[in-house]
């Protein structure tokens, strides 16, 4: 009997293995499919390198801001095959590091339970006093679509793979991988439309805040809100889409391919769990702890995509590891979830949430202030022609600690990390301000928010 098994061996499974093997030779871990992690092959590192290269051909476009003009045009089967050199590089490191595990602690194939002890890969039994289950998510379709459509329906699984952008695609979702996905496409040159069936883009709770998103993106973007295709046809090599637009009018679209950029599912229904227990027959009603990830009563953990409310790269890698505590010195066990959030997309501006964000706070009644600025007119924003968007810093009106922040401007990413950082050391608002903020720089901005958010305090 093992120690623990993982299954699944992606950035929550790889984190895993390597903090248990510190511990203990007596673990295996399995996998299905490549061994190179979503994140590397089809999901953050693919979509970052696409996305940078249509910002550089965007900034180089529209570079008129700051005084200059210049002419270009993008080859994109040089495009997609640097995105695949890069995803490439990124993969190999990964298998490399998975090449130089001995081979007895791994196995490949799809693993399913028998009991809560004994898993059953490729018609083999494995007993393990303990498991984590890192088996990640997969992309939501509609399979009547699909079987229409055929390879002209895509999800982020085959959008990589594309030789060349197509000249009109179709995007169905507005959420994080659709409007990254659907703005880089857009900036290489591809016409996208996108089709959302609610009113909200990205991943933004602020009200203030998702209202200028929508009003900047879709300046640059053809976003139809609240609209979805009633029907799909595949015509030749192209998709017709079948809609009513904001009269009510049926209209078709014709595109070259339909990107379904609908969520994820767990892939923990492929494990059986209902062989365990009867009552985890379904997966969305698991009994698991959302602290310590433990299901039910038992040595099993979950880590990762296959069951969070937090799907990203950080927080998989954080659990896989952290979780081997919990298995191997079990029934001793604590909480996992220990990482102040932080939460980034990478359109542009980026869009970012750190902390508690606006509608946590409203949902709890915390009592709050809001530090708001635009970057409208804030100067080093507009030195770099970069001057969109907002930030909103939330603060405690008692103890003057930063609660959380969401963000909407140029760089974000940069700055969610400081705010994170400083959540995560109880920094107050006056702790904040007494730091230096060198001049001209985009910090100055928060700096304006922390004020505005100080004045409310002590008008
Ligand atoms: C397009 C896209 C862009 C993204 N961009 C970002 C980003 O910029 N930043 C960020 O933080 N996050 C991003 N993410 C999210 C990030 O990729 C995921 O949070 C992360 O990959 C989750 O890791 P995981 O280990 O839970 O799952 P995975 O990496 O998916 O690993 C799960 C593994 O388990 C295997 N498996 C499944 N079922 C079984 C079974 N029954 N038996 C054995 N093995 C099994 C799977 O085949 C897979 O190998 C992005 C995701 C996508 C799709
Ligand atoms: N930058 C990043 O960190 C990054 C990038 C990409 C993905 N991710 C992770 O991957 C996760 C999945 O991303 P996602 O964009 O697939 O999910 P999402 O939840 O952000 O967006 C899903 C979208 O699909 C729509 N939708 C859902 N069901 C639908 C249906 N039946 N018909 C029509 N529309 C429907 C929703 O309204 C929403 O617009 C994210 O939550 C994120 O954590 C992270």
């Amino acid at each position: 009997m093992y120690d623990l098994i993982i299954i699944g061996a992606g950035t929550a499974g790889i984190n895993a293995y390597k903090q248990a093997v510190r511990d203990t030779q007596n673990i295996l871990i399995i996998n299905d499919g490549p061994w190179d992690t979503t994140c590397a092959r089809v999901g953050c590192m693919p979509s970052k390198v696409l996305i940078s290269t249509a910002n550089r051909l965007h900034d180089a476009k529209t570079a008129n801001a700051v005084g200059l003009d210049i002419e270009l045009n993008a080859d994109t089967s040089k495009v997609m095959s640097h995105v695949r050199q890069l995803r490439d590089r990124f993969t190999a490191a990964t298998l490399k590091d998975v090449e130089n595990w001995p081979a007895k602690h791994k196995v490949s194939g799809k693993a399913h339970f028998v009991d809560a002890n004994t898993i059953e890969v490729n018609g083999q039994s494995y007993q393990a006093r303990s498991f984590i289950l890192a088996v990640g998510s997969t992309p939501n379709y509609d399979q009547q679509w699909k079987k229409q459509l055929g390879d002209r329906l895509i999800t982020t699984d085959q959008i990589f793979e594309l030789p060349q952008l197509p000249e009109r695609i179709a995007v169905i979702g507005s959420g994080v991988i659709a409007i990254e996905l659907a703005q880089a496409l857009h900036r290489l040159g591809v016409q996208v439309s996108i089709f959302a069936r609610s009113k909200k883009v990205g991943s933004l709770s602020s009200p203030q805040l998702q209202g200028l998103a929508q009003h900047i993106l879709t300046k640059e973007l053809d976003i139809r809100f609240e609209t979805l295709p009633y029907q799909v046809q595949r015509k030749d090599q192209q998709v017709q889409l079948s809609f009513k637009d904001a009269q009510n009018k049926p209209q078709d679209l014709l595109v070259d391919y339909l990107l379904v950029a609908t969520g994820r599912h767990s892939l923990l229904e492929s494990l059986k769990l209902y062989q365990i227990d009867s009552r985890f027959k379904d997966i969305k009603d698991l009994p698991i702890d959302s602290k310590t990830k433990q299901l039910g009563q038992l040595p099993i953990f979950v880590a990762g995509d296959a069951y969070t409310n937090t799907p990203i790269q950080h927080e998989a890698a954080h659990e896989g590891k952290k979780l081997v505590d919990n298995c191997l010195n079990y029934p001793q066990i604590q909480a996992v979830k220990t990482l102040t959030p932080l939460a980034i997309v990478f359109c542009s501006p980026e869009m970012a949430s750190v902390g508690r964000n606006y509608q946590q706070l409203k949902q709890d009644k915390t009592d709050f202030v809001t530090g708001f600025v635009s970057f409208e007119k804030q100067g080093r924003a507009l030195v770099l022609g970069k001057n969109q968007g907002a930030v909103e810093i939330y603060v405690d009106r008692q103890s003057e600690k930063i609660l959380g922040a969401e963000l909407f401007v140029h760089q974000a990413e940069h700055f969610a990390h400081l705010l994170n950082w400083m959540i995560t050391e109880q920094v107050t608002l006056t702790d904040c301000l007494d730091k230096p903020f060198y001049h001209p720089t985009m910090e100055e901005g928060l700096r304006t928010a922390l004020k505005h958010a100080r004045h409310q305090l002590h008008p």
